[in-house]
């Protein structure tokens, strides 16, 4: 005899058996059962001897599971699986086979019942995460075209026209980008556009505020980090920007900002193209595009070693400035009409901007450039008292404060000057009530880098009192 054959005894086979993590179960032809293996008290909370002698009808009044299959396979002498219940709230799957003597009349029928509550319950779960994820999915396309649904992009300037038609070209490469230009100029307008004319534009646009983060942080929200990479880390570990921007645009607003420490980090991922997870040991690739802009003098910067020559090098592969506005007045009175219209129909209102008030723009030097004409617009058209707006017929000086019959207007030496002591008082006030430069710069509608820089401005010296 072979060494690998073997003759079980009944007792032997009966032990295997009683090891299998499948239940076991065989009646005879007249469905009576006439044995089953230990799996059947984790099913049904009985034990075998309690079944085996009983008929799978008796066993049916005692409700340990439904519905029966045996009498099923008795009557079609046919293999059958179905998934049962058991009364202990297990879900199976059971296949029942019928065995045949010589002259083809059924002997047994073998039920083999595996326990797939588990599974079922992964199923589920499963298909609550596919819900999930496809709601998600949906949501997120939608917040992308809202953050993506850029207003037109007026361009009426021959400056502004050679910048479009170079950012079209410059957006069909994945090199960086550095975008320059003083604040309000839309830089971050323009990093959308290039984005959306990338072939990238069905991918996510993420921006990350340089001088908003905290250095200490830097890494974590660009690398992301595995669980547990150090105390106070979210357990679940964390996506990197870097990451969630894959296939699409990081976009890196106010890179003047960026600790010098820091930059050296992300001079490092320019260059190699590869990083590593805080607590990670895979090295992780950079799929995205990275586009910065700033309204600092980088060079002046490089000059005082405050930003790194190499890392301007390798973000001005593509440099664009954008020019302040008082550099292309041409633009000036249709960006305004575009902004009049934008609020009329906002506030419901048929304002329109008369001759004088318009002059008074083209002679303003628009030192918060398109922005601050924006913001401008959209106050004259909520607080004029006449449809036609003249003459700044709103002191400025008056909005949000005092009623102008209570405290008359003082003449101003220049506009400029009376707009300038606007932006201070409205800044102090708006700090003293608000006491944080992130609702600063929701009330105001400006960037929190803007606020937090006029606040350094105007309010640093009570603050340090
Ligand atoms: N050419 C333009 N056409 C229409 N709207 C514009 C244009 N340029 C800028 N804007 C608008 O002006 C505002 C400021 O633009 P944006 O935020 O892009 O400026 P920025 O240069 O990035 O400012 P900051 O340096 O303060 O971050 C936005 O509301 C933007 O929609």
């Amino acid at each position: 005899m072979l060494k690998s054959q073997v003759n079980f005894d009944f007792d032997t086979l009966k032990k295997i058996l009683d090891c299998s993590f499948d239940e076991i179960y065989i009646v005879n032809a007249e469905g009576i059962v006439v044995y089953v293996n230990n799996a059947c008290e984790k099913h049904y909370g009985v034990k075998a001897s309690e079944i085996i002698g009983k008929s799978s009808e008796e066993l049916s009044k005692y409700g340990l599971w439904e519905p029966r299959l045996s009498p099923l396979v008795l009557k079609t002498k046919q293999r059958l699986t179905i998934e049962q219940t058991t009364r202990t709230g297990k879900k199976l799957l059971t296949t029942a086979t019928p065995i045949f003597d010589d002259e083809g009349n059924i002997e047994f029928v073998i039920e083999n019942s595996r326990d797939i509550t588990e599974t079922e319950g992964l199923k589920h779960e499963l298909e609550q995460s596919k819900k999930l994820l496809k709601r998600m999915k949906e949501e997120v396309k939608r917040l992308r075209k809202t953050e993506l649904d850029i207003p037109d992009f007026i361009c009426k300037s021959k400056k502004m026209e050679s910048i479009i038609f170079m950012a079209k070209r410059i957006a069909q490469v994945d090199s960086p980008v550095l975008i320059l230009g003083e604040s309000g100029t839309g830089k971050g307008m323009l990093a959308k556009f290039i984005h959306k004319n990338s072939n990238r534009k069905n991918g996510p646009f993420i921006t990350l505020n340089c001088a908003s983060i905290p250095p200490e942080l830097f890494e974590a929200e660009l690398f992301g980090y595995e669980k547990g990479a150090f105390t106070g880390a979210s357990e679940k570990g964390k996506m990197g920007l870097i990451d969630l921007a894959a296939e699409g645009t990081l976009f890196l607003d106010e890179i003047g900002d960026l600790p010098f420490n820091v930059q050296t980090k992300l001079l490092h991922i320019l260059q190699e193209g590869e990083y590593f997870k805080i607590g990670g040991r895979e090295v992780q690739k950079a799929r995205c595009r990275f586009i910065a802009a700033t309204n600092r003098n980088l060079r002046e910067m490089i000059k005082n070693k405050t930003f790194r020559e190499d890392l301007y090098y390798r973000l001005s592969t593509f440099e664009i400035e954008l020019p302040p506005l008082r550099e292309r007045k041409e633009e000036i009175i249709p960006l305004a009409q575009y902004f009049l219209e934008k609020y009329n129909k906002k506030y419901h209102t048929s304002r329109t901007l008369g001759k004088e008030c318009l002059n008074q723009f083209l002679a303003y030097s628009w030192p918060g450039n398109v922005r601050e004409l924006e913001n401008v617009i959209e106050r004259l058209v909520v607080i004029s008292t006449k449809n036609t707006i003249n003459n700044f017929d709103i002191p400025f000086n008056t909005i949000g404060t005092s009623p102008p019959d209570e405290k008359p207007l003082q003449l101003p030496n220049s506009l400029e000057q009376a707009l300038a002591d606007f932006e201070k008082e409205l800044i102090t006030r708006a700090y003293q009530q608000f006491k944080s430069s992130y609702k600063v710069a929701k009330a105001l509608k400006i960037s929190q880098s803007k606020a937090n820089r006029l606040i350094r401005k105007y309010c640093s010296k009570s603050l340090n009192k």
